[in-house]
């Protein structure tokens, strides 16, 4: 897969370690940002990544900021933009198998390391299992196309 991937202060010491543990995993990853550790501000980040999803050039797009909360609701205001914030396994899954999550946010002060690779693994791995699920994300499109 090719990945976007994106932060702002908050989840720039966290980026490093998921892209190169995506990576290892075998995917395509980009770094949309931000460059430096100093102040930014998460809708620019969680903007650009989620464009980058909409525009299809990327398959998926991890964004990260403090909780992962400011961060997912920038990248859900692009349309066709489905980001899920997991902080922990089973929602990371589900954001999958539920959602077809197309961008998983993740808050850098919220958890370790090895729990955001465990997050990571699960999302992209998970498969969306359609059927009543479909029709549910069908609304959610069927609202944002009105
Ligand atoms: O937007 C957030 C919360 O939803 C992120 O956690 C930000 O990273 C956080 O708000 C940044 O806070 P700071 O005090 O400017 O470091």
């Amino acid at each position: 897969m090719k990945i976007a991937i994106g932060s702002d202060h908050g989840g720039y010491e966290l980026k490093p370690v998921l892209i190169d543990y995506v990576k290892e995993l075998g995917h395509e990853i980009v770094d949309f940002g931000v460059s430096a550790g100093k102040k930014a501000n998460y809708p620019v980040y969680g903007i650009k990544v989620a464009e980058a999803v909409a525009s299809g050039e990327y398959d998926a797009g991890i964004v990260i900021c403090g909780t992962g909360i400011g961060i997912s609701i920038a990248a859900n205001k692009v349309k066709g933009i489905r980001c899920a914030c997991a902080n922990e396994v089973f929602s990371a899954k589900m954001a999958k198998e539920h959602n077809n999550a197309n961008v998983l946010a993740l808050g850098a002060r919220v958890i370790g390391e090895e729990v955001a690779k465990m997050a990571v693994y699960e999302w992209l791995n998970a498969e969306f299992q359609g059927g009543r699920h479909s029709e549910r994300i069908q609304i959610i499109t069927d609202y944002e196309n009105k």
